[in-house]
């Protein structure tokens, strides 16, 4: 039988797992997690702890339990802490003491990521947090309950953080906003779409700190201060949210690696040594938008790096289509969702690069209610006309649509093309006068 041993059993180990105990029953399965729990769905985290959600229970859709009904070896609380690539074997210690050696045929790496951590004096104080895993947002919720904790700062105005600052306000807390760029969410959007988010921000009661680079934390034991290149804020708890970085020690000597440390993996999810493979946050993508490998941390890139893979290892040849790194975000109803690269980064690339923009109401106006305006914003290469990008925002739920432009993008469609793209109408959705025409008749 042939043996595959997966390590890292999250998203992207679930999904690989799932796969090949679903559809390849002739495999050995050998999985080994350094974790309790498997499949927390980090994107709870914000709702739980602003207790727009009862209990965590929800977030997790997988469990040891089921990988061992479907016949699998699972060995979680068990961490991996050698590959020999050559002959094949995987090292790993349980929390009980008990080693193993595990032969392999195939090897699968999900080891996932980790949270970048400053290079600043204070950051192991007590109540500075990183927020990813399960233990962590319960640590951070207990110490909400148990302790006078009222100013929380939280470093990193991404996706973690902006969404961390709803939460915490929502709770009660008086929270501080910091990120060393000039906005939030710098990374998903242009200026024109995060001015929006800003000011949502801002009008909630959260202090916005940008352009302010962290030095250090201080306090007693405890933190109790935020020092900036600027100013000095206050703090109770300090959350950490200024990316990721993928976790690659395992194989960092052996395989292949991205400038960021990433394994560098084709689109067989195939590593630089034959059978083995790296999927999810440590392992790159490939970026439709920029045509070009790339490290993009997202669950949804995770699963499908999984399934790739699983099929792969198990002999059944699947390429990869890649990815334009699609998302979204809704903080207090204001949803914004992007796919691509933004204006600033495709001029920061060297495209030459322009935006077509319309803004509109979603319904026309014969509609009185749930009727909101719509922003839009399709990034396009002017030499080639091909679809860089788009950002959308909205009250109204516009998230589905951002899948268009996702689809665009992966099969290079120009702007011309969707300028005469059938879009159906109904008043009780939307406008004759598409915004998404609309705003591909904009472009030069
Ligand atoms: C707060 C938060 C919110 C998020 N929200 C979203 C969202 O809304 N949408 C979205 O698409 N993405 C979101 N993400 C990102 C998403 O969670 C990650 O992209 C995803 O977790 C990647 O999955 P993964 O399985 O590749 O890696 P990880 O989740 O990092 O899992 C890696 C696994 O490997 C195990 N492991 C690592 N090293 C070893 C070892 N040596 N031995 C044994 N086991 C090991 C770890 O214990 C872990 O279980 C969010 C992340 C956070 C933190
Ligand atoms: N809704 C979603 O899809 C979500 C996705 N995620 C994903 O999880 C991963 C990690 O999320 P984040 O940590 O929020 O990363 P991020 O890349 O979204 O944001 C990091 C932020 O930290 C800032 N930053 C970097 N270094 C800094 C420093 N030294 N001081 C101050 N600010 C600094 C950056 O400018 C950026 O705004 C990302 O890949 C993200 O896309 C996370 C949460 C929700």
């Amino acid at each position: 039988m042939e043996r595959i041993v997966v390590i890292g059993a999250n998203h992207a180990g679930t999904a690989a797992i799932n796969t090949i105990l679903d559809n390849y029953k002739d495999k050995e399965v050998t999985i080994f997690d350094s974790n309790n729990n498997i499949s927390f769905l980090g994107c709870g985290m914000a709702l739980w702890i602003g207790n727009q959600i009862t209990s965590p229970d929800g977030l997790f859709y997988c469990s040891k339990e089921i990988f061992e009904q479907k016949g699998a070896k699972v060995y979680l609380e068990t961490i991996v802490y050698h590959v020999d690539f050559e002959k094949k074997v995987v090292f790993a210690t349980g929390k009980d003491g008990q080693s193993y050696q595990q032969p392999y045929d195939k090897l699968i790496i999900a080891s996932g990521s980790l949270p970048i951590s400053p290079n600043i004096e204070g950051t192991d104080l007590a109540n500075v947090q990183f927020v990813k895993l399960y233990q962590n947002a319960k640590e951070v919720i207990e110490k909400l309950h148990e302790s006078m904790i009222r100013n929380v700062v939280v470093v990193g105005a991404g996706y973690i953080g902006v969404e961390l600052a709803e939460a915490f306000n929502r709770i009660g807390k008086k929270v501080t906003l910091i990120d060393n760029m000039s906005t939030c969410l710098s990374g998903y959007y242009d200026r024109e779409f995060t001015d929006i988010m800003s000011k949502n921000l801002e009008s909630h009661g959260i202090k916005l700190a940008y352009e302010e680079t962290v030095t250090s934390l201080k306090g007693n034991g405890k933190v109790e201060k935020v020092v900036t290149d600027k100013n000095e804020y206050a703090a109770d708890m300090v959350v950490l949210g200024i990316g990721f970085k993928p976790n690659s020690q395992l194989g960092k000597d052996n395989l292949k690696l991205f400038k960021n440390g990433a394994y560098l993996v084709d689109r067989h999810q195939q590593t630089s040594i034959p059978d083995v493979y790296a999927i999810g946050d440590c392992a790159t993508v490939f970026d439709n938008s920029i045509q070009a490998t790339n490290y993009i941390a997202l669950a949804t890139n995770a699963v499908r790096s999984g399934i790739v893979a699983a099929h792969n290892a198990c002999g059944t040849p699947l390429e990869s289509i890649g990815v334009q790194g699609s998302n979204g975000i809704c903080i207090w109803n204001l949803k914004m969702v992007s796919t691509g690269i933004s204006l600033e980064k495709a001029k920061k690339l060297g495209y030459d690069a322009a935006a077509a923009d319309y803004e509109d109401t979603q319904k026309p106006a014969f509609i009185q209610h749930d009727n909101y305006k719509v922003k839009i914003r399709i990034v396009y290469d002017k030499k080639t006309r091909i679809v860089l990008g788009a950002q959308m925002c909205s009250e109204y739920d516009i998230s589905m649509a951002i899948h268009m432009f996702s689809l665009a993008i992966q099969e290079q469609v120009t702007i011309d093309r969707l300028k005469l793209t059938d879009i159906f109408f109904l008043p009780h959705f939307n406008k004759p006068y598409n915004y998404f025409t609309m705003a591909a008749l904009q472009a030069e």
